[in-house]
């Protein structure tokens, strides 16, 4: 797991050996140290040098073995006997060096790196901190306040930007193995102890504790309470106020605390998921590995609406060619300044020049003949997205793949307008699709695998996170938000205001609550599909009470508040108060609790005092229930995927891990308990039913989440 040579007659070139990314793992712990010891003990070995194989110097501790008991040498000792060392060590970097991996370096006397590499400390973003000397040697390296911003935030840094914070000692554009070699004789007989930077003192500017307060201010502020940036500037602290050993002796207590916690178990698995839903499979066989992507090098989109601008500019950033169609000039001219402004505002913030030679504009859909792949991504109306399919399905090349950019729509429906259902395929954006990290990729009944494997990768292209879910209405993340929505609603009408529901989703870690992010997007938004759904308007079933649609419970607030011009942030008015139309600070508002409160005098509603357990138990369990639903119909792959879509597209808090993995944390005998507690007390609302699945996991001693899978009746049908 290490590979020892000696090189140039007195180099010792150790080359750790553990694909693809050459974590730490206990072999490889136990390769460098035994390594390390023969070289600083062999008379003929002047200089060492540490690299990587296969161009990637070390992607960290291996991030597997931190649920299984500890084996092998730790990494603490390791570093610091390289440190200790009376020869000089250099660390060659290329590729990269990430927590572990980076303390390595640190413990080495040098650092060479190549000039694509890139270094950072992550650990935080896995519920933890970098505890193999990193919270005490980076900041004696580099300073307090550049310290304190990477540890905390896990920023990966370019070669170029670590080698101007000091970081880095030299890059190169040639093998850094190599001028690390040449280097690495260079300097021997040069003094060391300078280098041992657990021998220096971290410099420190005379402002040090507002430097430090200000920090963990700002830490607590962008935290939504995950614990790690916290205890990461309480380190640092320890690297200003404490000796070396007594720094690193508080690095390890604030790691042992963070080690144990679900918060860091929880950003662990969303690590793995993250990848794990990449790897995507049908019912039919078909999976990631046996199913080729076509080539996609022209892309078009039609629609320059939010959606469309935004996806626009994600395919072009990504280096595609694209031709935008808009109904009309006016649209058209409309739609490209939009896109044109989006592409260099992010070029100027990148430092580099807008595509804009990548992007062609026309009205004519028989400008689409070339083109490999199509994102629909017009009005959501179903009769006028299928005259869209209809007409692409007669322009476009025979072998062309159709997206439709639906939050909810048929696929099945769209695609049997065309001549080539197989090529159908849904991508499901969120807004504002150039920067929303989540892709939903929905598999119609008759997408072929060589459609979705092109859809995958063009979201992998477009750096998303891309989760392969089932054509049901409102696919995953939207079908789950339904009951969770309603939740939200019918508390308000039971006794809480728009301001406690979302202080507690908030303090739980969504960075807004359901009525701010209702606010936010528009609240006719919703209004509109009510009425299209026949649950408010002209549509309704006469014979329907006030407070009841279809058979169930519902709460038609949402709709007396747009009757009362109250959009959101747009209006300046919803359910809270902004200080202008467009403004973006929510103030509660009086006149809403008046509505509520002659809303509930008015249907003889007696208000009684809700708390934030309540909020929570009855809008989470409900999304969570329906999440148990979803892979009970077969809609999604895994748990896993449910999580991503909820972590990367509806904001819950990564520290949570995503509805599914809350679940499984909370219990799911108390998830199942408080949903049937609360069935009993709203008998008219059926999400609150548990749902089969749940039901079976309890019985069955509450499996793990990646057991789940065992007990679905019929897993995958719908994929
Ligand atoms: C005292 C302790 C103090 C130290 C703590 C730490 O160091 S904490 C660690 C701090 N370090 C980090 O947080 C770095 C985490 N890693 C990364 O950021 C990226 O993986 C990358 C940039 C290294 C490579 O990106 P890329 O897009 O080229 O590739 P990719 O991302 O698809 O990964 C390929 C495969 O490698 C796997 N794997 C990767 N890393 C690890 C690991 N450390 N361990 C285990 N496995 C790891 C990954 O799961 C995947 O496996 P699969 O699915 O094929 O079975």
């Amino acid at each position: 797991m290490a590979r020892y040579a000696q090189v140039q007659g007195s180099v010792a070139l150790i080359t750790l050996t553990n694909p693809p990314v050459n974590a730490l793992s206990a072999a490889v712990r136990l390769g460098i140290t035994e390594a390390v010891t023969r070289a600083l003990r062999d008379p003929k070995v002047k200089s060492v040098v540490i690299c990587g194989e296969n161009g990637v110097f070390c992607g960290g501790a291996d991030i597997r073995e931190f649920a299984k008991p500890m084996t092998g040498p730790p990494l603490v000792p390791m570093i610091s006997a390289i440190e200790e060392g009376d020869k000089p060590v250099v660390a060659a970097i290329e590729g990269v060096a990430f927590g572990g991996g980076l303390e390595l370096a640190l413990g080495c006397h040098y650092r060479i790196a190549h000039s694509k590499a890139r270094v950072g400390l992550p650990e935080v973003t896995l519920g933890l901190l970098p505890a193999a000397g990193g919270t005490q040697r980076l900041p004696r390296l580099i300073g307090l306040a550049p310290a304190l911003e990477l540890i905390t935030t896990g920023r990966h840094v370019t070669a170029q930007e670590a080698l101007k914070l000091g970081i880095v000692d030299k890059v190169t554009d040639q093998s850094a193995q190599d001028l690390a070699i040449q280097f690495a004789q260079e300097v021997i007989g040069q003094p060391l102890l300078p280098r041992k930077l657990s021998t220096q003192l971290t410099p420190c500017p005379p402002d040090v504790d507002t430097i430090l307060d200000e920090a963990m201010a700002r830490v607590k502020q962008r935290a939504r309470g995950a614990m790690a940036p916290v205890a990461c500037v309480q380190a640092v602290r320890a690297a200003v106020n404490l000796p070396y050993q007594a720094g690193m002796q508080k690095e390890q207590e604030l790691m042992a605390f963070l080690f144990r916690s679900s918060q860091a178990r929880a950003l662990q698995y969303c690590f793995f998921a993250q990848r794990a839903v990449g790897k995507w499979s049908l019912s039919s066989g078909a999976h990631s590995g046996n199913s080729k992507p076509r080539p996609v090098t022209k892309a078009a989109v039609i629609g320059l609406g939010t959606m469309g601008r935004g996806i626009t500019v994600a395919l072009v950033k990504a280096g595609l060619s694209v031709v935008a169609v808009e109904t009309n000039k006016k649209q058209l001219e409309m739609g490209k300044q939009m896109v044109s402004a989006m592409l260099k505002h992010d070029a100027q913030k990148m430092n580099a020049v807008p595509r804009l030679d990548l992007l062609h504009y026309t009205t004519d859909l028989s400008e689409l003949k070339n083109t490999d792949l199509i994102i629909e991504a017009v009005f959501e109306d179903m009769a006028l997205k299928k005259e869209v399919f209809k007409k692409l399905s007669s322009v476009c090349k025979p072998d062309a793949v159709l997206c439709t950019n639906t939050s909810g729509l048929d696929v099945d429906e769209l695609a049997s307008v065309t001549k080539r259902p197989e090529l159908v395929v849904g991508m499901h954006f969120f807004a504002p699709a150039h920067v929303m990290k989540l892709l939903e990729v929905v598999r119609g009944s008759r997408s072929s695998p060589e459609v979705m494997a092109t859809a995958m990768h063009l979201g992998k292209r477009l750096g998303k996170v891309s989760v392969v879910v089932g054509n049901c209405s409102g696919f995953v993340g939207n079908r789950m938000l339904r009951p969770y929505l309603d939740q939200a609603n019918f508390l308000l009408e039971e006794g809480a205001t728009p301001e406690l529901v979302d202080g507690a989703l908030e303090e739980f870690g969504f960075p807004m609550g359901v009525f701010k992010v209702s606010d936010l997007s528009g609240l006719d938004v919703g209004w509109r599909i009510r009425k299209e759904a026949g649950l408010t308007g002209p549509n309704v079933d006469p014979k329907d009470p006030l407070r009841r649609r279809q058979g169930r419970r519902y709460s038609p607030l949402p709709d007396l508040v747009c009757e009362q011009g109250r959009l959101g942030q747009k209006s300046g008015r919803g359910w809270y108060l902004y200080d202008k139309p467009g403004g973006r600070v929510a103030t509660p508002d009086p006149d809403i609790h008046k509505l509520l409160e002659d809303y509930r005098v008015r249907h003889g509603i007696r208000p009684r005092q809700i708390g934030s357990q309540e909020v929570l138990e009855r809008c989470l369990f409900a999304l969570i229930n329906e999440g148990f639903r979803v892979l009970e119909d077969g809609m999604a792959m895994g748990p896993e995927g449910i999580d991503m879509i909820y972590v990367f597209g509806y904001g819950w808090p990564r520290h949570r891990g995503g509805p599914m993995f809350y679940a499984a944390m909370v219990g799911l005998p108390r998830v199942l308990e408080r949903l049937e507690y609360y069935q009993q007390v709203h008998p008219d609302v059926p999400h609150l039913q548990p749902s089969s699945l749940l039901r079976r996991l309890v019985v069955n001693g509450s499996p793990p989440l990646d057991k789940w899978r065992d007990f679905l009746q019929r897993p995958h049908s719908q994929l």
